[in-house]
């Protein structure tokens, strides 16, 4: 068992004081944070800095999808920044995965984990139709994956329900990230693909991202110390 915890806890907020008034109940030594699209936009590079200055390794969720030059270079913005893991979409070729791996070289060991994600946790087979997908989540989160892989990435990220069978299609090392995490009893919201806690690690998630289940509970630091303790943390 890794010796933290692997929950990293999405940070999806609109109101800074909200945003602070989480973050100060949190530890670093419970959780990693995710910074994502509605935050950096409203608050920019600052908030990641601030969190790092609390002692937070931090992924910045900011999914580019782009022209493999662009990409690349907001990639490497990101490792300016010292972020712990940063995401593409996979679905931008491997032109646009290897770009964005060879803009990373000259961190060296100071890179961030570069992870892809393959298809959105919220959704289902039956809607990948319609965006030219002729195939179900699995088969083409595996396809994905495969190509993440042969680009020289560190991961993907996916849903629990994909895990088990990845794990025979992908080099032992190769990080599964897994969101769409609802503990028992929890409101879905959008996320349609989903696990509890336990199933994702048991299945064999290496990092499990929740939001709302922990930042919208009424006492969220119980939340998570109750999830970590589910998993043995
Ligand atoms: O890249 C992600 O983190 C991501 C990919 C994905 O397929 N599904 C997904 O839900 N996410 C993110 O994971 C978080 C899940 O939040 P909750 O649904 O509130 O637990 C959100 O911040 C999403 O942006």
């Amino acid at each position: 068992m890794a010796e933290k915890s692997p929950l990293i806890v999405a940070l999806d907020f609109a109101v800074r004081s909200e945003l602070d008034s989480l973050v100060a109940k949190l530890d670093p030594s419970l959780c990693r944070l995710k910074v994502g699209k509605e935050l950096f936009t409203l608050f920019g590079p600052e908030v990641v800095r601030d969190l790092q200055r609390r002692g937070f390794e931090v992924f910045l969720d900011l999914k580019f999808h782009d022209i493999p030059n662009t990409t690349a270079a907001a990639v490497a913005a990101a490792a300016d920044l010292g972020v712990w893991m940063v995401n593409v979409h996979a679905s931008g070729g491997r032109k646009m995965m290897s770009a964005a791996k060879a803009a990373l070289a000259p961190f060296g060991k100071d890179a961030p984990l570069l992870i892809a994600v393959t298809v959105l946790t919220s959704m289902q087979s039956n809607e990948l139709g319609s965006i030219g997908v002729n195939d179900d989540a699995v088969s083409q989160v595996g396809r994905l994956a495969k190509l993440t892989a042969d680009s020289g990435l560190d991961g993907v990220v996916c849903s629990a329900q994909e895990v088990s069978i990845l794990r025979d299609q992908i080099p032992d090392n190769f990080l599964l990230v897994t969101p769409g995490i609802r503990p028992e009893g929890s409101a879905l919201g959008d996320q349609q693909r989903v696990a509890t806690p336990s199933e994702a690690i048991s299945m064999g998630s290496d990092y499990l991202v929740i939001g709302r289940p922990i930042t919208r509970c009424a006492d969220p630091l119980a939340m998570l110390k109750q999830i970590n303790a589910s998993l043995g943390y």
